[in-house]
């Protein structure tokens, strides 16, 4: 269990990015957090992975926790080797380098008895592109595949805990729905709980079984994706939907 209480951080020494920020990513689940721009998703991620210095961002007040152990202090490699293993907007993997030498520059973050090959190997059964594009240039890669590619970077990690930072973004439908089917699959066989962050909330609440919406740096609603999915606030901000009384 992946646990949040009482969050504040604070960048540049003046800016709010979370204020009382408390969430639970319980082992082997998927949760969403929800929230229009600026309300502090991005901002949870890095914290708990602690790449918040590399912004002058600071957590001010409250605690992070990995099965009971505070993590809050640790750095970043180290939290990586607890098993939380950070996938950040924008697909971060090495243009220049090949997909396969992408994988072995996430081996440093490898633990467990698997070999090497057998982590690369479990990576090309969940993206079988992947094996195929292997000797090519990563940067050459379409957007899904690049996104396929970060993921399967985690996964060589064979962590814990992924924090999954829009990876929808700039993609085709299609796409997203297969990359979504994926993460399903690694959350289910694997048991690794994914912390998801996502604009595209329809796709969220279908994937995720509980979820927090962020306003202003803290949650100000929670609830299973069904209750919030039903919810008639999130039906009309987050899945564009307005009630018959509306549109009449
Ligand atoms: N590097 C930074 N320096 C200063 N302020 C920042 C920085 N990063 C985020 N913030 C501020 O912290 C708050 C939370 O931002 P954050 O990026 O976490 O929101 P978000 O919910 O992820 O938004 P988006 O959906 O647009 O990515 C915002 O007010 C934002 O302006």
């Amino acid at each position: 269990m992946l646990e949040i209480k009482g969050l504040e951080v604070i960048y540049q020494g003046v800016i709010q990015g979370l204020s009382d920020l408390s969430l639970k990513v319980p082992q082997g689940s998927i949760v969403a957090l929800l929230g229009a721009n600026g309300a502090g998703k991005t901002t949870t991620l890095k914290a708990i992975s602690n790449f918040l210095p590399l912004e002058d961002g600071r957590v001010t007040k409250g605690t992070i926790t990995l099965e009971g152990d505070n993590i809050l202090k640790l750095a970043p490699h180290e939290i990586v080797r607890r098993g939380v293993f950070h996938v950040r907007e924008g697909r971060y993997v090495f243009s220049d380098m090949t997909v396969e030498e992408n994988l072995i520059a996430a081996t440093f973050a490898k633990k467990g008895s698997q070999s090497r090959q057998a982590a690369f190997d479990e990576v090309y059964t969940y993206f079988p592109i992947l094996s195929q594009r292997r000797r090519q240039m990563a940067g050459y890669l379409s957007g899904g595949e690049q996104q396929m590619l970060a993921i399967g970077r985690a996964l060589v990690a064979d962590p814990r805990v992924i924090l999954l930072d829009e990876p929808s973004l700039g993609l085709a439908p299609l796409i997203v729905n297969e990359i979504f089917e994926i993460i399903a699959r690694i959350n289910r066989e694997k048991k690794v709980s994914i912390l998801l962050v996502e604009q595209n909330a329809m796709i969220a609440l279908k994937y995720a079984s509980y979820g927090y919406v962020l306003e202003s740096g803290h949650s100000v609603l929670e609830g299973t994706t069904q209750d919030l999915a039903a919810n008639k606030d999130i039906q009309k901000f987050y899945l564009g939907r307005v009630d018959e009384f509306e549109q009449a």
